[in-house]
């Protein structure tokens, strides 16, 4: 039988270990991510919080924003860890390294680690630069020795590396030794069209390193959707340094993407990469960064991603209450993730103990309770109910099932939207309700840029003066969907609704309903459904101040 092997067997011997971020420079190519001075401040220090070992921030000279990114860096962060790279070219053909003004705005930058990128890749040579072959190793000693000899460590990105070795291996090793031997400390294989395989860069990589004896690094394009992959793949063959972005933005499709590379580093090949603690941070900065940047994070990358470890199907639920790691590759804690469990169709009895717990709410042993919620559960997504993105509707039913009434703050008599669409162009909506709540008849109307609007605005303006809670709360996300399309105008409608307190209320409920599903704290979601696109935001409505109440701390009188 043969044994799955244990990555940290196949550790390279170094001492040392680059884990090197490009999202400054790199990520920064990506579609779509236009970053200011601040941004690029703002995620350096992400980044040097976390621990990665350098930092590169952008090409000095090619634009006035990086320029002045390094002038600013200078003064305004005191890194704990992380050692600045200004990013550039080997000199231009025919013109001395001392005479490039480019050359000269990377030492201008102040930054103590200059890289390079080379072209290693003879068609390139020929094509792009349009020198010959021996023109641009001179160009890469050059450069590399005349920035040593300014007192500047040097690495070098070999362009186009992979694809440059099969097409000519001889001459692209020949600027990995020129590189070597010209006093850079590393040598970058790049995978700039990001169309290798993991085979295949292990195969280069150890190849490389047994001819040149040179520190080798990584640069993986995400083209393949194997970078991450052929990155650990370098590191399995002997390289000893790693370039990736946070999240993996990059040029096209990205880059090798730092959280799963440094998670897979110190989590599957023991390799102590960071300062100690940093890995709990990791879902923590992945996210601050995509604040930065603007990019909603991904729910589903891997560690990070907020559904990274939520649990949906049953049967899964059921191991996991027996021990979490019979369906988890790691503590979700270990990262600074948290476990979670999905309500919906899929869901059987040991999911909804689960839930109930995270939710507050002890199950335990009660079969038949546990089964009355999945049946529930089961029925009411059928009608078009989904529970996994309405947590606080799902807390509603449970809580509802557990003590056998229904949480009801505000009774509904009736309510009624009038659109008015008048010939000058002008729509008005107006919404009354008749409600119930402490006793009391409530009659309230209200107006709103739509019916549903119109109909909150009624439900406020009678409710606001028993409960004045509600004025904290706001509806921050509303989604409509039709669940059967079949029936065309005839369809059923889902609505979603989030609804947000501003965190006023923290503390109150769950932070798995508030926080979950990849909200933000201090706010829930809640779902109706019904034939009608208001009849189901009402429903949601209904919910939504039902939860907020609840989350207030406050008790459903009695009636
Ligand atoms: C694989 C990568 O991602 S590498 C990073 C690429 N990043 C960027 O290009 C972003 C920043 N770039 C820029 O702002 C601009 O392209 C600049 C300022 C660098 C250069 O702008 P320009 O002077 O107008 O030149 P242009 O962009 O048209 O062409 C690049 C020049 O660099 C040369 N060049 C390309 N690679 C190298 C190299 N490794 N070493 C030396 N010269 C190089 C090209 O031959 C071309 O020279 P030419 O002007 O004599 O034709
Ligand atoms: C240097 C670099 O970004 C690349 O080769 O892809």
């Amino acid at each position: 039988m043969t044994a799955v092997p244990d990555p940290a067997s196949s550790l390279p011997a170094a001492d040392d270990f680059h884990v090197f971020d490009t999202t400054l420079r790199d990520g920064a190519q990506r579609e779509g991510i236009n970053l200011t001075v601040a941004d690029k401040l703002a995620i350096a220090r992400h980044l040097d919080d976390f621990g990665v070992g350098y930092i590169e921030g952008g090409w000095p000279g090619a634009n006035p924003r990086d320029t002045e990114f390094f002038e600013r860096a200078r003064d305004e962060i005191t890194f704990r860890h992380a050692r600045l790279v200004a990013f550039g070219a080997t000199r231009k053909a025919g013109v001395a390294a001392a005479d490039d003004p480019q050359v000269a705005a990377l030492l201008a930058s102040g930054a103590p680690v200059i890289t390079l990128v080379a072209k290693a890749h003879d068609r390139h040579v020929e094509l792009a630069l349009r020198t010959t072959l021996e023109e641009n190793l001179a160009m890469v000693r050059d450069t590399v020795a005349h920035l040593r000899a300014q007192g500047r460590r040097v690495f070098v990105d070999c362009e186009h590396f992979f694809d440059g070795y099969r097409a000519n291996p001889g001459y692209a090793l020949d600027v990995v030794r020129a590189a070597h031997q010209a006093g850079a400390e590393v040598v970058v294989l790049c995978d700039t069209n990001g169309g290798m395989l993991p085979a295949q860069v292990g195969t280069v990589v150890a190849a490389v390193l047994a001819a040149t004896g040179a520190r080798l690094g990584i640069h993986a394009q995400d083209d393949t959707g194997c970078a991450v992959a052929n990155t650990l793949a370098a590191v399995d063959a002997g390289a000893t340094h790693v370039q990736c972005t946070a999240n993996g933005y990059g040029e096209r499709v990205g880059n090798a993407n730092l959280f799963p590379v440094v998670a897979a580093l110190e989590l599957k090949y023991g390799r102590e990469v960071l300062p100690a603690g940093a890995l709990a941070e990791m879902t923590r900065i992945s996210h601050a960064i995509a604040e930065v940047v603007n990019l909603t994070p991904s729910t589903h990358q891997p560690y990070v991603g907020v559904s990274a470890f939520a649990h949906k199907a049953g049967l899964h639920a059921s191991a996991i209450k027996v021990d979490p790691d019979l369906y988890q590759h790691i503590d979700p804690e270990r990262v600074g993730n948290t476990m979670r469990m999905l309500v919906s169709d899929m869901a059987g009895r040991a999911s909804i103990e689960l839930k109930g717990k995270e939710l507050g709410y002890d199950l335990t042993g009660d079969r038949d309770l546990a089964g009355r919620v999945v049946e529930r559960v089961k029925e009411r997504e059928l009608a078009g109910y989904t529970y996994e993105a309405a947590d606080a509707s799902f807390e509603l039913l449970l809580r509802d099932e557990v003590t056998g009434a229904a949480t009801r703050f505000f009774r509904v008599e009736s309510w009624r939207t009038i659109v008015e669409q008048r010939p000058d162009g002008v729509q008005v909506n107006e919404a009354t309700v008749k409600l119930w709540a402490k006793g009391e008849r409530i009659i309230a109307t209200g107006e709103g840029n739509g019916p549903v609007d119109a109909l909150d605005r009624a439900l406020r303006v009678g409710l606001e003066r028993i409960y004045p809670q509600l004025a904290r709360m706001e509806l921050v996300d509303y989604k409509v969907r039709i669940v059967e399309g079949r029936h065309g105008t005839r369809s059923t409608t889902r609505v979603l609704v989030s609804t947000s307190d501003g965190g006023e209320y923290a503390g109150a409920r769950s932070a798995s309903v508030e926080g979950g599903g990849g909200r933000r704290a201090g706010e829930w979601s809640t779902v109706g459904v019904g034939g009608n696109v208001i009849a189901a935001s009402w429903q949601a409505l209904d919910d939504a101040y039902t939860y907020g109440l609840l989350r207030a701390g406050l008790e459903p009188p009695r009636d």
